[in-house]
């Protein structure tokens, strides 16, 4: 580990399913300290990425460094530096929320003590109080995925991988994740975070990756990436051209 070295090195990173290529050879650095976007049209291959980037699905081929540690070579000694957040990854829904949190605490092997005082920190800040003790089967959607980033944060990682960590967030939720992660940035962490709201991504990244059919196409400062326009208008005018205009003709409400 070096203290010069990107949080997260991603070189020559490929996967298929199948007949469908997902990762196409792509190479990305996640400078350390950074606040970093990735964009991309459905499909592009962001949570595959993000998956082989954090331990979760074996990549086909390349590398994966967390702050100079060879994930894919040495887990042990990458992952204690990882906290994750994925899209659809099953979780433990018959604990309840605040035994998924100390779970998630005790299997990185932190004190009881320890666990407990940031669980109960973490259920404050996250506004999940009143639901600490229902299953977490039952939580909305939202609150699955407040309680899924509580358990990303218990173990205080120097990197963050978060995929749409917004969605179907309420407003004062967000408001108050968007100030944990800017204060985890402001004290020395590294977040990457995939969205498609262009605005959120502008909001919050230093640094955006436009990333298509399982490449990265454009990366860099947020200020590089979008030339001095609007991000979304530079995303439309990257990647617009791929979807094709198709006429609904027979969508009138007057059709039926
Ligand atoms: N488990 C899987 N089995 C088969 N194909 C898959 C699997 N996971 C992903 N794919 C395919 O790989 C490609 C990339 O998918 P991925 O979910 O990584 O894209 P994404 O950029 O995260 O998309 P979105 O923005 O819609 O979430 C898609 O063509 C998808 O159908």
């Amino acid at each position: 580990m070096t203290a010069l070295a990107p949080a997260l090195s991603l070189r020559g990173l490929a996967r298929r399913f199948g007949a469908t290529i997902a990762v196409a050879g792509l190479d990305l650095d996640i400078p350390s300290g950074s606040f970093y976007g990735v964009v991309g049209p459905n499909g592009a291959g962001k949570t595959t990425t993000l998956s082989m980037a954090t331990g979760l699905l074996v990549p086909d081929a390349g590398r994966v460094l967390v702050h100079g540690v060879d994930l894919w070579a040495d887990p042990h000694a990458a992952r204690p530096l990882l906290g994750v957040l994925l899209d659809g990854l099953r979780t433990f829904d018959r604990l309840t929320g605040a035994e998924l949190i100390s779970y998630a605490g005790l299997l990185r092997g932190m004190p009881a003590d320890v666990v407990r005082e940031r669980r109960d920190d973490l259920l404050a800040a996250l506004d999940l109080r009143a639901a600490a003790g229902l299953l977490v089967a039952d939580y909305s959607a939202g609150m699955t995925k407040k309680v899924a980033l509580a358990c990303a944060l218990v173990h205080a990682p120097r990197l963050l991988v978060l995929d749409e960590p917004f969605e179907a967030v309420d407003p004062v939720s967000a408001t108050a994740i968007r100030g944990i992660l800017t204060r985890f940035v402001a004290a020395g962490g590294t977040v990457v975070l995939s969205s498609h709201v262009m605005a959120l991504v502008e909001r919050l990244c230093d640094h955006v990756a436009v990333v298509a059919a399982g490449r990265v196409v454009e990366a860099g400062t947020l200020d590089e990436v979008r030339r001095g326009i609007d991000l979304e208008d530079r995303f439309v005018g990257l990647l617009g051209g791929a979807v094709p205009e198709q006429e609904l003709a027979w969508l009138r409400p007057s059709s039926a």
